[in-house]
């Protein structure tokens, strides 16, 4: 499956039958099935397909909103988050410990040393995430994806 789905966005939308403009940043849309946006679309009746990414380790998730996704004007956060910032992994995350963690769970990469600001140790709990998504009502989950191969840009991040 191919899906082009933005997290950092503003559209024109219609919200409580008016026209709106949603701007939603490091947040994706989550319209459930019957949802008006979705008429005439493949997704009219099953709800458009959410990508939620965790970390290289965990995975991500695909997900479907759920009606309690109301509440948030239709929304999702767009992965798990960090729980470290980029300069704050590097002081304290180990490379060794890193790359040996890939090695351990058998997967890929294109580097030979792991970004260290990108490490799954930099991001939240995935589990816990996907938890509170569910249990706040704002979608479920359809489908774990479980990487094999991670490819990360040599370019220097720029947020
Ligand atoms: N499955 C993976 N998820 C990842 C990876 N690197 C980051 N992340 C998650 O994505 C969100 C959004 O990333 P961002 O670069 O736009 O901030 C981030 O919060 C993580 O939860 C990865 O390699 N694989
Ligand atoms: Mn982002």
């Amino acid at each position: 499956m191919v899906y082009f789905i933005s997290h950092n966005i503003a559209r024109k939308e219609i919200v409580d039958n008016q026209p709106a403009w949603v701007h939603r940043k490091g947040a994706t849309r989550a319209m459930p099935g019957g949802h008006h946006s979705l008429a005439d679309t493949p997704f009219a009746k099953s709800g458009h397909p959410i990508l939620l990414p965790g970390n290289p380790r965990d995975g991500s998730a695909v997900m479907v909103a759920d009606e309690g996704a109301s509440a948030s004007c239709y929304s999702v956060n767009h992965g798990a988050g960090r729980v470290l910032g980029r300069r704050h992994a590097k002081r304290v995350l180990d490379q060794s410990t890193v790359d040996s963690e890939f090695d351990s769970n058998d997967i890929l990469s294109n580097c030979r040393k792991y970004p260290i600001d990108e490490a799954p140790a930099a991001y939240k709990d995935f589990n816990e995430v996907l938890r509170s998504v569910k249990s706040a009502g704002l979608a479920s989950e359809v489908a774990r994806l479980k990487a094999r191969f991670v490819i990360k840009d040599a370019s220097k991040a720029d947020d």
